[in-house]
């Protein structure tokens, strides 16, 4: 039986997820490209579909549903206004010019859904591009793309985030990955699977990634605000998730805007109910504004949640304000590293970056061996997957995974 789509914590059992297997689109990263797409070098394809394939296999080994992007993708461009809404936001750039828009329409519009989810997923390079003409396509570095790849799609984590039973399709900060929240979009308006399923969010709105997202109990949710969520993002995600009732409390918690911490989820991740795996260097330093909605403030329909009134207090120590919230005395911390050298690489190598099945059950980068080492200390069963080509990425399990169902803790 498949699981209803919701998700109100961390931790809770998992039982459906999204992922994405890195296919073609890896295979566009070059010296030339890899900085501006977002990948730190030129991963090998096959062996980061290899520990991609194991990843997916530890969670259907647990139980865990695997939901996959593509198939999805490919399933609603049998519809004809999700191709049309997909074909346009894929030619939808300035580069182009008006000449070069159609004949790519035209070109997009000839293939089969399977063919065109995959295109649009790896991008159409200019000689792929049948009758392509006109001074764009003339002008335009024969290396160059037309529709350029989407190979950070594997971090499904940042596109779209569950808030209880409703979906955020996010606002992605960087021009490398705006187009992904495009096909999240899609597949949850136009999927059966996720028929009835409202959108809180949307992907012309201020930046807000999944990755900084982070579900510390039923009702609280933290949101890092750095490289990629603008303050704006978070207030108004805040505004959205109290007129929903989806949230009481929201903590707004800024982060370093550098690439090691681009999200929140790279410094911190719940791997209990009451614990989470953070860097050490920024334990005592985080801090959060603690937002919530006045009392007795009215729940709005949808479109009048950007309305909502707001409290706000702080700024706090994040772990005091989060225990707060979360209505706990202590939000536990276990330490990424033990030295702070070792802290500092598995931070990078993205040993914060955990993935929890269920309460004290969590997936993480095998390399990262002291953290895991002090997760096992602490009482959590740690299941170890290869990630030395999925790494090249910057991102960990919880990067590469969104959650669509997990029982309530
Ligand atoms: N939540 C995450 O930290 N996601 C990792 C995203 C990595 C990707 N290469 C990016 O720079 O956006």
């Amino acid at each position: 039986m498949t699981a209803p789509c919701s998700v109100t914590s961390e931790v809770g059992r998992l039982r459906t997820v999204l992922l994405h297997r890195p296919g073609a689109e890896l295979r566009r990263l070059t010296p030339r490209n890899n900085d501006q797409l977002l990948f730190d070098g030129v991963p090998w394809v096959d062996r980061a579909q290899e520990e991609h394939d194991a990843f997916a296999q530890a969670l259907t080994d647990r139980g865990v549903e695997v939901l996959h992007l593509d198939r999805l993708l490919a399933e609603v461009l049998s519809f004809p206004s999700a191709r049309t809404e997909l074909i346009s936001a894929a030619v939808d750039d300035p580069r182009l010019g008006a000449t070069l828009q159609r004949s790519t329409t035209a070109h997009l519009s000839d293939m089969d859904p399977e063919v065109l989810a995959n295109t649009l997923i790896a991008g159409l390079a200019h000689d792929e591009l049948r009758g392509g003409k006109g001074l764009a396509y003339e002008v335009m570095d024969r290396g160059d793309f037309v529709v350029p790849p989407l190979p950070n799609l594997l971090f499904t984590r940042d596109s779209s985030v569950w808030v209880a039973d409703e979906v955020a399709v996010t606002s992605l900060a960087m021009p490398a990955r705006h187009r992904e929240s495009t096909i999240t979009a899609a597949v949850y308006a136009h999927h059966p699977r996720f028929a009835g399923v409202e959108q809180l969010y949307g992907a012309r709105l201020e930046h807000l990634e999944g990755g900084d997202v982070l579900l510390l109990a039923a009702g609280v949710v933290a949101v890092g605000v750095g490289e990629r969520t603008t303050p704006g993002g978070a207030e108004r995600l805040a505004r959205r998730l109290f007129a929903r009732r989806l949230a009481h409390t929201v903590l707004v918690v800024p982060i370093a805007q550098q690439r090691a911490t681009m999200h929140l989820d790279t410094i911190a991740t719940m791997v209990d109910v009451d614990a989470m795996v953070m860097y050490p260097a920024v334990a005592d330093s985080l801090v959060a504004w603690t937002v919530t909605a006045p009392d007795g403030s009215p729940a709005h329909p949808a479109d009048d949640a950007d309305t909502t009134e707001l409290a706000v207090s702080g700024p706090q120590p994040f772990l005091t304000a989060a225990a707060a919230a979360m209505g706990i005395d202590r939000l536990r911390v276990i330490d990424t590293g033990l030295d702070p050298v070792t802290a500092e690489r598995e931070q990078w190598d993205d040993g914060n970056n955990t993935l929890a099945l269920a309460p004290r059950l969590a997936v993480a980068y095998e390399r990262n061996t002291v953290t895991n080492a002090a997760l096992e200390a602490a009482g959590i069963e740690v299941v170890r997957i290869a990630g030395s080509e999925l790494g090249s990425g910057r991102g960990g399990p919880r990067c590469m995974s969104c959650p669509v169902a997990r029982d309530q803790v």
